[in-house]
């Protein structure tokens, strides 16, 4: 029976989901905080969690940055009220499997469970299965994306891709490699952000019998696995300083040495990488080596956001609901015009993944071949308030300033000097602003 793991302070919600995974066949422990939590994930074996985002003691990412070193790795569900969503995407990048928002509907908790359990979290990703299909977009921005990607691919440069979550970089990551002269070879594919800072060494690069307690047999690590192919470094910025060190030798000269072994072993990489940080700005603030950066940095991608991708989004909104069909065993067709009006106005924090999820619950959730408005979640409703709100106030703003400085402008009789000195920013701003205002002076 599988064992799952509830952390949740809501004691009404913690008994009613308790109940109803019991009844679907689950064994369930509940615990209300984070502390508590931990205690559990260290005494026993958890196939899964469920974790609120919210609690009394932290906040379920803190527990999630806490899974890894002492405490094994496990699969993870986060529980989130709807305005934590833009957080929630955040425990995506840490390692947690999905998040889900309440209220919840317990369909799709049954379904998102199900898929937690079935895909092991490992620190290699896995083969794309075939029910990943891919379609490349047909906006501006798309075409140039696929454009780099077949100019990089059949060179030997490294490759950082770069992207806010759920772009698609590991996508990208797999294209650049399945079009270069590796393709026959591997492709590895490592999430850093799930790596534990104990165990990443010798997953990387592998070690020998009795290199440390626990180390009973020689174990290839991931770049000898890559050797003659590509390895894909996801969130590399969370790689340790000493990771980052061995890391540098690899690049360097070319050769990797396992944990607790004299023998070198020559390899062959190439390093495609991905981040979805300002990796610079943790060179400046010495949490990545700034040799390293330079060397993973052969050739830029950046990903463009989905919001950005302009009609592309009614491409990827047909292809999701044909995989979510073919996967949930659905007919349905299309989006009426009016859910289609409001996914279009959403901003897409979570990009590719949030919209396949949304679509994916969408579909479960639809009792007929067209999707309707009333199948929009209320989070994204919610969210999409707030973000015209906060377009409303920045208009605002911005018109009730470019009317200031043209009054002042007009006092001063075009004086910019003076103008600037009232307004109280320097002529350079000044300047700035009446361009970007088109304010003639
Ligand atoms: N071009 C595409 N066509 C269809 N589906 C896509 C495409 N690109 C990405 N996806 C889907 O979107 C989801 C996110 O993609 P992917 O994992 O490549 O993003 P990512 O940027 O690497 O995410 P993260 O930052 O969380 O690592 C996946 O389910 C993937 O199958």
């Amino acid at each position: 029976m599988k064992q799952i793991l509830l952390i949740e302070d809501d004691v009404t919600f913690s008994t009613i989901i308790s109940s109803f995974l019991k009844k679907k066949g689950f064994e369930v422990k509940a615990v209300s905080g984070i502390q508590k939590g931990l205690e559990e994930l260290k005494n026993e074996r958890f196939d899964l969690l469920l974790l609120d985002y919210r609690l009394p003691d932290g906040n379920g990412l803190e527990l999630i940055r806490e899974m890894g070193g002492e405490i094994p790795f496990t699969p993870t569900i986060i529980i989130t009220g709807f305005n934590d969503v833009r957080t929630a995407v955040k425990s995506i990048q840490s390692g947690a499997f999905e998040y889900i928002i309440k209220p919840v509907n317990p369909d799709e908790l049954m379904m998102v469970i199900q898929a937690a359990l079935r895909k092991k979290i490992e620190v290699r990703k896995p083969e794309p299965s075939v029910s990943q299909s891919i379609i490349q977009g047909e906006s501006k921005v798309s075409k140039k994306l696929y454009e780099h990607v077949k100019l990089v691919a059949p060179t030997e440069l490294s490759v950082m891709i770069i992207g806010e979550s759920g772009t698609g970089k590991e996508h990208i990551a797999r294209s650049i490699h399945d079009q270069s002269n590796r393709a026959g070879q591997p492709f590895v594919a490592v999430d850093c952000g799930v790596l534990s800072k104990d165990l990443a060494g010798s997953e990387l690069f592998g070690h020998v019998k009795g290199a440390f307690t626990g180390a009973l047999t020689d174990k290839k690590g991931l770049m000898e696995e890559a050797n003659g192919g590509t390895l894909f470094l996801d969130e590399i910025g969370n790689l340790s300083y000493d990771v980052q060190v061995k890391l540098l030798r690899v690049i360097q000269e070319r050769i990797i040495q396992p944990l607790g072994s004299s023998k070198t072993i020559p390899v062959d990489i190439r390093l495609i990488t991905a981040t979805n940080e300002n990796l610079m700005q943790k060179v400046e603030e010495g949490d990545f080596r700034e040799d390293i950066y330079h060397r993973i940095n052969g050739f830029k991608i950046q990903m463009p956001p989905l919001r950005e991708r302009g009609t592309d989004l009614d491409l990827f909104i047909a292809h999701f609901i044909q995989m979510a069909n073919s996967e949930l065993n659905r007919e349905v067709q299309l989006v009426s015009p009016e859910a289609l009006a409001t996914l279009k106005r959403y901003d897409w924090p979570g990009n590719l993944r949030e919209l396949k999820n949304v679509i994916n619950r969408m579909v479960l959730l639809s009792t007929s071949t067209l999707i309707g408005p009333e199948l929009i979640p209320d989070e994204m409703l919610f969210a999409l308030r707030q973000q015209e709100q906060e377009t409303d106030l920045k208009q605002t703003q911005e018109s009730t300033e470019r009317e200031m400085i043209i009054q002042v402008l007009e006092q001063t009789r075009y004086n910019k000097s003076k103008a600037a000195r009232l307004l109280n920013i320097d002529r350079k701003t000044l300047y700035n602003k009446m361009e970007k205002y088109e304010i003639d002076g």
